[in-house]
């Protein structure tokens, strides 16, 4: 509890600090206008209790971390054990199943890979909610569906504890650097409860409405970044058929009205043909694939994410799937070799 009273009085400097001293002047205006939009008044929200947190993959691990470097009491599990060690080193205490960690922490987070993973974590056998009482939160932090995210909700309500959806923009790094954009939808008083856990991962929070609002959201922004993604690749090698050098394009893209931190953080390593793994291909390939399903559901056409959807696909058949997003490049080049041949 100690260590709880820690982590409340860092977010709430953190979020008045002012922004010579810490946070840039952006970041501040955005954490403390979030605050205020949810009724909190700015001056951040005392967080008491233990926190649990299931899915230690390329994003939770940091997030977890992060969590535990703040002064957090952090319960880690994960599918594959051997990577809560590095968890384990910094602090943090083990169980050995979603249940567990749920029965034992006040609030737990989960970070899977996907809408059937969340599920059979939050709602499988041994799964979170078997843990779970009135009182205490679970706070869904994957990139799933509305109605994944819907089901999750159902199961874990009916335990009488609380849900709180909170899909994250942001990648590894923003992770890493706790600068992760938050996008909530659910129980407000859970979401009131874990701003100042929030605040330590991310920059910025929303508080969206009824649960399936922050899938939405964030389907809408990542079917956005895989359809850029899409483009900047074309556009990559089409400077370079043309006999002009990619470097220089990315450096043009760099400095005008469409630059994007993505372009310059990932055309660099895309012109070497190198994609380390920041957002694994399929996790991008799976949020169009929803993305598509939810446009549908509202008879919307979102053809450019569509014609996107296909050079992904193609792309996991290439077997470039555990590779970041970026390698869907490799598709459009396999498919400008294949018309060569013709
Ligand atoms: N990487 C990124 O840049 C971002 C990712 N996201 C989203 O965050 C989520 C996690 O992404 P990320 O960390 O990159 O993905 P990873 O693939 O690195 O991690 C996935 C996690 O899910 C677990 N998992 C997968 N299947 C199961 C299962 N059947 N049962 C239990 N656990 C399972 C994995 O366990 P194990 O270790 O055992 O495989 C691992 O902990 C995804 O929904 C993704 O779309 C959101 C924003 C950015
Ligand atoms: O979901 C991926 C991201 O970068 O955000």
């Amino acid at each position: 509890m100690a260590a709880a009273a820690f982590l409340c009085a860092r977010a709430a400097a953190a979020a008045l600090r002012p922004p010579s001293r810490g946070l840039p002047r952006r970041l501040l205006a955005s954490r403390v206008a979030a605050a205020s939009a949810s009724g909190e008044g700015g001056g951040g929200v005392e967080f008491q209790g233990t926190v649990g947190f299931l899915g230690l993959g390329i994003m939770g691990a940091p997030m977890a971390s992060n969590l535990i470097k703040a002064g957090c009491d952090v319960t880690v599990w994960n599918r594959t054990k051997s990577k809560c060690d590095p968890l384990l080193s910094l602090g943090a205490k083990y169980e050995p199943s979603p249940a567990q960690v749920a029965l034992s922490c006040d609030v737990t987070f989960a970070m899977l890979a996907d809408p059937e993973s969340a599920a059979e974590v939050a709602c499988g056998a041994g799964g979170a909610a078997e843990g779970l009482a009135p009182g205490k939160g679970y706070v869904d932090v994957s990139t799933v569906d509305g109605a994944t995210s819907k089901l999750i909700a159902e199961h874990i309500t009916s335990t009488g504890a609380s849900f709180l959806e909170a899909p994250v923009s942001g990648s590894k790094k923003p992770a890493e650097d706790g600068l992760l954009i938050f996008l909530t939808a659910g129980d407000e008083s859970l979401y009131k409860r874990v701003a100042p856990l929030l605040d330590v991962m991310g920059k910025s929070r929303f508080y969206l409405g009824d649960v399936g609002n922050g899938a939405a959201m964030k389907l809408v922004v990542n079917m956005v970044m895989g359809s850029m993604m899409v483009s900047f690749s074309e556009g990559l090698l089409l400077s370079e058929k043309v006999g002009l050098d990619p470097n220089t394009l990315v450096e043009v893209i760099s400095q005008g009205a469409i630059s994007a931190p993505m372009f310059s953080l990932k055309g660099p390593s895309m012109v070497k043909a190198a994609y380390p793994t920041a957002f694994p291909l399929q996790h991008q390939q799976k949020d169009l694939r929803l993305a598509l399903a939810l446009a549908e559901s509202v008879s919307q056409s979102i053809p450019t994410v569509a014609a996107a959807n296909e050079l992904y696909k193609t792309a996991k058949s290439l077997g470039l799937a555990d590779h970041d997003f970026s390698a869907v490049i490799e598709a459009l080049k396999a498919k400008v070799q294949s018309s060569q041949q013709q």
